[in-house]
């Protein structure tokens, strides 16, 4: 570690202190986490979650984990520095953000998760204090929680922040995918659009009454999964009509509303992948940048290795991203003409959809 310079402290989260830092070596500023809990072997850390999930992904808007550090039973991640979070940006804010600006951020962060979902990964913890900007750039950050579409259900241990918690998860499904993200999605663009949060829920059964009080009660045949895990645990959903999304977004486009009521609909099945999502009107005027047009980049081939042995290494564990041949990722928004065709066209995007089908499947 005494090849970075702590600047200072930028966030604290449940798991972990975030430190602003500066690489000696080449001036860089950094994003360093600090790990609460100790870790006294390397096997501890190079399974963790996070460890694992952000090794597997490389996407301009995924934030790129660049070190793993275990030094004194310590353990740091070393990230690319972002400037803010949404929340940040949101908080104390006097005016709109422009529905421009909102498409543009939500355009971005719906390619990282259409890449992250394609590599059979979903996050369960989307909130605006994990999704970070600089300038014009947003990136997903945070992958504590993150999970593997094919990992082994049930999934029984705490998820995502109450707010931006789906109603499967409230409902206590054993079993969800990647459409809980999707959900997450939808809370957070209302909340961009309005700087209100769209279902502050003060507990989990107050959440529940929040969503039925916005979207109406799901009947049985709008949501016959969901009655059937309210059953399970002797929950009766309260008799609500809900609003009409457009009177609680009053400044928002049609298409934002539309996009916004499927991303939050009871059903998981019925909510849009992300890789539907980038297709819809909504994000008609924004450019897309196929992957196959996209910069190459390098999964991580050569596992975490322990420490050389020497005496102050035997203290030391590293794990760098440099070490790996991983060329620049190319801007989402260059200039490459879309290919996407006019409005109301069926507009293919060049992705598999095998995780995503796979993700439903695990819903069913
Ligand atoms: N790469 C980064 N660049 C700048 N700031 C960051 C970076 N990563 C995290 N932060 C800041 O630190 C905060 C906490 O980070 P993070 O969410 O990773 O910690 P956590 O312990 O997992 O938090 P949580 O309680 O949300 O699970 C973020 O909300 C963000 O403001």
């Amino acid at each position: 570690m005494e090849r970075y310079k702590v600047i200072k402290e930028v966030g604290n989260g449940t798991f972990g202190s975030v430190w602003r830092a500066l690489n000696k070596q080449s001036g860089e500023v950094v994003a360093i986490k600090k790990m609460k809990k100790k870790y006294y072997s390397w096997e501890e850390c190079i399974n963790l979650r996070e460890v694992k999930s952000l090794r597997k992904m490389s996407h301009p808007n995924i934030v790129k984990l660049k070190e793993v550090i275990r030094e004194n039973d310590i353990l740091y991640f070393v990230f690319e520095y972002m400037e803010c979070n949404l929340y940040h940006l949101m908080k104390d804010r006097p005016k709109l953000f422009l529905e421009s600006e909102v498409r543009n951020w939500c355009f971005q962060i719906f390619q990282g998760l259409a890449n992250m979902h394609q590599r059979g990964y979903f996050h369960r913890d989307l909130k605006p204090e994990n999704l970070l900007v600089s300038k014009d750039t947003i990136k997903i950050a945070d992958f504590g929680l993150a999970r593997e579409i094919n990992s082994k259900p049930p999934y029984t241990e705490y998820v995502s922040t109450r707010w931006y918690r789906a109603p499967e998860v409230l409902l206590q499904s054993p079993i969800y995918g990647p459409a809980v993200d999707m959900w997450a999605m939808g809370a957070i663009m209302a909340e961009l659009l309005t700087l209100r949060p769209l279902f502050p829920g003060s507990s989990e059964a107050d959440e529940i009454y929040k969503i039925c009080s916005v979207i109406g009660t799901p009947s049985k045949s709008e949501w016959a999964h969901g009655h059937e895990l309210a059953g399970t645990i002797n929950y009766q959903f309260p008799q609500i009509p809900g609003v009409n999304l457009s009177v609680l977004l009053p400044s928002a486009s049609e298409d934002a509303v539309n996009l916004i009521t499927s991303l939050c609909s009871w059903d998981p099945c019925k909510r849009p992948t992300a890789v539907e999502v980038l297709q819809h009107r909504f994000f008609q005027s924004c450019f897309y940048v196929p992957p196959s047009l996209r910069s190459k980049t390098a999964v991580a081939r050569t596992p975490p290795s322990a420490g050389t042995k020497g005496s102050s290494e035997q203290k030391t564990n590293r794990w760098s991203s440099s070490t790996l041949t991983n060329p620049k990722p190319s801007s989402n928004f260059s200039p490459i003409k879309s290919q996407f065709s006019p409005a109301g066209v069926q507009r293919k995007l060049q992705m598999n959809y095998q995780v995503c089908c796979l993700g439903k499947l695990l819903i069913r």
